[in-house]
């Protein structure tokens, strides 16, 4: 697989579009997302030593909204339980399409990984199975505000006694000082990665009215109403972290 740099927003926009996971996207996702996510690589590996930790045999494992199977992959590496498999689901045609053809790759170099289905699908008209662990990395945040309540009983209700959602996300923080603090610190964190003023400019542009984040406080409490009765963040690095939801 080729590493094609990301310079969709390099050059000036007479308007810049609402950002969407179309093919100009998908081509330059694993470089946009490394160069824009703060600890990016750490939580998808270490998303698969989460799953390794919660999975249980013979049961379902869960990546929703999963781009191009960073976490399925991070997932087949670690997790060696008989009889589990991976369900990878994503709405856009472009991502299923090229991921799918990344995990044939990883199947044609690797031996005895977990089998696993790609499907294009919404994840909130999704029927889940029973399963031990749900990925949500970096995808609440796209989902319409009143709808992520609902997706997160059904993750719940879903979830096998012992088993985790690993839920990562960008936040938003109620004190001011907080937010401007860690989110000045993310743009010097992408101007650190090559990203110019324009680019950093345009593709905050591109998503402010698409991606929306919720406060750490906010999450707590829609994972607490949803059901689960454990949340602890793992992981974070300025304003994006990752949590552990257990039932
Ligand atoms: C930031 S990306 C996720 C990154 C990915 N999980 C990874 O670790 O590389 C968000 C993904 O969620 C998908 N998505 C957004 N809303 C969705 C929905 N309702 N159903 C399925 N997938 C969705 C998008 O198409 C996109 O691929
Ligand atoms: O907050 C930003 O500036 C981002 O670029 C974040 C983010 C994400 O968190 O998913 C947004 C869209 C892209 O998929 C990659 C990264």
């Amino acid at each position: 697989m080729t590493h094609v740099p990301d310079r969709l927003f390099t050059t000036p926009l007479a308007q810049v579009p609402d950002f969407t996971f179309n093919e100009d996207v998908v081509r330059v996702f694993p470089d946009m997302i490394k160069r824009s996510v703060p600890g990016y690589p750490t939580i998808v590996e270490n998303t698969g030593v989460l799953a390794a930790q919660f999975a249980q045999a013979n049961s379902t494992l869960y990546d929703l909204g999963c781009s191009l199977g960073a976490v399925t992959q991070a997932m087949r590496r670690h997790v060696s339980h008989s009889g589990c498999k991976v369900i990878a689901v994503d709405n856009s045609a472009a991502m299923v399409e090229r991921c799918r053809e990344h995990l044939n790759a990883q199947d044609a170099m690797f031996q005895e990984l977990l089998p696993v289905t790609v499907l294009e699908a919404d994840i909130l008209n999704l029927t889940l199975e029973p399963t031990s662990l749900v990925a949500l990395n970096f995808t609440l945040q796209f989902i319409a505000p009143e709808q992520r309540l609902e997706l997160l009983q059904k993750i719940r209700q879903a979830l096998l006694p012992e088993g985790a959602l690993v839920l990562s996300e960008k936040l938003r923080f109620n004190d001011a000082a907080e937010h401007d603090l860690l989110n000045e610190l993310h743009l010097a964190f992408k101007r650190a990665n090559g990203y110019s003023e324009l680019e950093i400019a345009q593709k905050r542009r591109a998503i402010e009215k698409v991606m929306l984040p919720d406060s750490l406080e906010e999450h707590r409490e829609r994972l607490y109403s949803a059901g689960f009765s454990q949340v602890v963040v793992w992981f974070q690095c300025f304003n994006f972290a990752s949590l552990i939801a257990r039932p």
